[in-house]
């Protein structure tokens, strides 16, 4: 076992044409850890993500993925990742488990496809041709796929776009088991609840770039950032912002006898944070 992380770049630059689509951008990904790459519509999230798993050139910079360049991956580095991209994919001949174990020939040490069909809630599902399965469904089985060579790093490029509330949940479970046996995760999302559910770190990608990396309850400092007190007063909903909340709590308790009327304490969202971080007008 190494300690090279399962992930380094640095300084990567892609460009399509003469659109600048990822520049300057570094990332390190511990083995073990589940990060979330954030970052809004076109930010370049799934341009970095295709060039770890070697489907896309660059035009500069350092990458290893599992110690080696993604460029010259071959099909012992290919067997040791695990893949989920944006679009789906299925054969529609196959039924759902038939194409587990299709792909399943392709690995050294598979999972069992039986097991995987459960762990992604598709069991009722094993004989249905895949074109027949609904969006999440199909979503559900790129997951399969990805996860049935037994990876030790896992991309997910906006896995669980498509599913309902109850089958994300089962999702984070899933990945979260990963993550507890050592697979290192990277995935890219737009659901801010599901970042914060997930990963050990977030990154936030803005143009390009990555603009800031950190714990999610912590990251820009959003756990310290001054927070919104309000109760209702005499006059109606009062509101105050401060840095130190408890010391308006305080003397608010000292002001009442009893309960102090629709109080609420707000520290900033991971959402109201991102919103702030990529500009966007609250
Ligand atoms: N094959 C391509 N040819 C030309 N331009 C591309 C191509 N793929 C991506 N781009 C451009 O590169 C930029 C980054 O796109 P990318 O798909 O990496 O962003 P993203 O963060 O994954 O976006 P989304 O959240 O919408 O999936 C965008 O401006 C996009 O238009």
């Amino acid at each position: 076992m190494t300690s090279e992380p399962a992930v380094r770049v640095t300084g990567l630059e892609k460009a399509y044409h003469d659109n600048v689509a990822v520049t300057g951008f570094d990332l390190t990904v511990e083995r073990g850890e589940v990060f979330a790459l954030l970052g809004p519509n076109g930010a370049g999230k799934t341009t970095v993500v295709e060039i770890l798993e070697g489907h896309r050139d660059r035009d500069a910079g350092q990458v290893r993925v599992l110690d080696t360049d993604p460029k010259r991956g071959g099909a012992d580095w290919r067997s040791r990742i695990g893949i989920v991209p944006q679009e789906d994919f299925a054969f529609p001949g196959l039924t759902v488990e038939e194409t587990l174990r299709h792909f399943a020939g392709y690995y050294p040490h598979p999972r069992d496809p039986g097991e995987v069909l459960e762990a992604v809630g598709l069991t009722g599902k094993r004989t249905a041709r895949a074109p027949s399965l609904s969006g999440g469904q199909q979503r559900r089985l790129s997951v399969a796929l990805g996860v049935i060579g037994d990876p030790e790093v896992l991309f997910l490029d906006e896995p669980t776009t498509g599913f309902d509330p109850e089958a994300r949940r089962q999702f984070w479970e899933l990945i979260r088991g990963f993550g507890a046996a050592g697979t290192t995760v990277l995935l890219t999302t737009h659901y801010l609840e599901e970042a914060e559910h997930l990963a050990d770190r977030i990154g936030v990608m803005v143009g390009g770039r990555m603009a800031e990396v950190g714990d999610p309850a912590t990251i820009g400092g959003r756990d310290t950032d001054s927070a919104q007190v309000s109760w209702s007063g005499p006059e109606g909903l009062e509101v105050l912002d401060t840095p130190i909340p408890t010391k308006t709590v305080v003397e608010l308790a000292g002001r009442h006898a009893g309960e102090i009327p629709g109080l609420q304490v707000k520290r900033p969202t991971l959402e109201d944070f991102y919103l702030k971080m990529i500009g966007a007008p609250r």
